[in-house]
């Protein structure tokens, strides 16, 4: 089965959940007191598609403004990226259409872009509708979930999502043992932290 290194990054207002929904995805696990991320933090995550498997390399971007100027580091090279807003917090929900603007404009060309509402468990303090999140998510053509890393809800399905909308391998970039040729998405990791 021909292994295929992904990177991904997760890009979004500061306490949105990117963090959270990284460790319930790799770990499932959450923490209620979590501390701001300084830089970027990376883990990995290996999952089956098809006839393929996909070890995505997940860098986990730091939300504060402080940070913005870094992320074209992460999202450079990467096969897909997960925008996250927090569906209690209408500005968030700005944020994001920002983000998708900067990749739009400065992003990969073929990048799977994944929109994540998390905190639905929190739905009864709701500032972003399902409708309005549809309807542009819609416009821009990419995935839609809501999520929630406290509960579970969709984490994974997030990322088969994203699974699914990576084109297969060409059978010549396979090597005989299997392993995917080094390309365009691959990428070395550096440092390793949650
Ligand atoms: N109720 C609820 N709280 C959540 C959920 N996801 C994250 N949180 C909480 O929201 C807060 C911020 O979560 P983080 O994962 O640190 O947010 P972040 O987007 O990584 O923040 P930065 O690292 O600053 O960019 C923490 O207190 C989390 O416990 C969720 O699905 N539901």
């Amino acid at each position: 089965m021909a292994i295929r290194e992904l990177k991904v990054c997760l890009l979004g207002d500061t306490g949105v959940g990117k963090s959270s929904i990284v460790c319930r995805f790799v770990q499932d696990t959450f923490d209620l007191n979590t501390l701001p991320t300084i830089g970027a933090s990376f883990m990995t995550k290996t999952v089956s598609c098809g006839n393929e498997l996909h070890k995505f390399l997940i860098w986990d971007t730091a939300g504060q403004e402080r940070f913005h100027s870094l992320a074209p580091m992460y999202y450079r090279g990467s096969a897909a990226a997960v925008i996250v807003y927090d569906i209690t917090n209408e500005e968030s929900f700005y944020t994001l259409k920002k983000w998708v603007k900067e990749l739009k404009e400065h992003g990969p060309e073929n990048i799977v872009v994944a929109i994540a509402g998390n905190k639905c468990d929190l739905s009864d303090m709701r500032e972003v509708t399902v409708k309005d999140a549809q309807e542009y998510v819609k416009f821009i053509n990419a995935i839609f979930v809501e999520t929630s890393a406290k509960n579970a809800t969709n984490v994974g399905e997030l990322f088969e999502r994203i699974s699914e909308q990576i084109p297969p391998l060409d059978p010549s970039q396979i090597n005989s043992n299997g392993a995917f040729k080094v390309g365009r998405h691959q990428v070395r990791p550096t440092k390793r932290c949650c």
